[in-house]
């Protein structure tokens, strides 16, 4: 299962933190976020960790061309889109970034908003849910009703994000069966600040189930 770290700013915990198991990491391209990072601290960490860990930025309604240009300055291999990007954003992105991951971000309110999932599909090679909150965008550590989703099978992968943390992991993934996971605040000390020991305990939870 892919395991996805969010809002990483310093190097050495990226290291760590994909050093314990991580699959990807994530980098919070949101200049109003507490977690915001430019495309010159991302290119610090990208070039510390290894060419299998995917490094994901994360953007919310930000132009095509800015994101282009962090992703090459940064470095990065995926484009996580947080905001309210219509399918049409989507395909231009993926025409303009061929060679990079394509990640819709869905804040879930309802079920009737679950059905968004289904119009994103052809356009974007990942999903990912995470819960809605009024403020915020995202490392809101809210977590999404898991029973609403156990039906949820889309034809693309999917992970889940949205108030994971190390102690109700086993229990999210006894709903659901996401192709990956995706936290940041419950495991962090403070925004951008991980806690390398709940990171630690997150993966011993996911070994647990091996
Ligand atoms: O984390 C942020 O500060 C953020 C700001 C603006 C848009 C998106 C943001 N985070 C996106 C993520 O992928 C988080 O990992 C996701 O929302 C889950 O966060 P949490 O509930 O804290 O695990």
């Amino acid at each position: 299962m892919r395991v996805k770290i969010c809002g990483i700013t310093q190097p050495q915990q990226a290291t760590a933190i994909a050093s314990l198991g991580a699959t990807a990491l994530g980098f919070i391209c949101v200049p109003t976020s507490p977690r915001y990072v430019t495309a010159t601290q991302i290119r610090a960490v990208v070039t510390q960790i290894p060419d299998n860990i995917d490094k994901i930025g994360v953007f919310a309604n930000a132009h095509i061309q800015e994101i282009q240009q962090i992703v090459q300055d940064g470095g990065l291999t995926g484009v996580q889109l947080h905001g309210d990007e219509s399918p049409e954003f989507c395909y231009q992105i993926r025409q303009n970034l061929s060679k990079v991951e394509i990640l819709k971000a869905l804040r879930i309110r309802s079920l009737d908003h679950l059905e968004q999932a289904a119009i994103y599909v052809q356009y974007v090679d990942t999903l990912l849910l995470d819960a809605y909150h009024p403020q915020q965008l995202g490392g809101t550590g809210q977590t999404l009703d898991w029973a609403m989703l156990e039906k949820f099978h889309p034809s693309i992968p999917w992970l889940l994000a949205g108030g994971l943390t190390p102690a109700n992991i086993l229990e999210a993934l006894s709903h659901v069966k996401p192709d990956g996971i995706d936290l940041s605040s419950g495991v962090e000390i403070q925004p951008g600040n991980k806690d390398l020991n709940k990171v630690a305990e997150l993966f011993q939870k996911l070994r647990s189930r091996e």
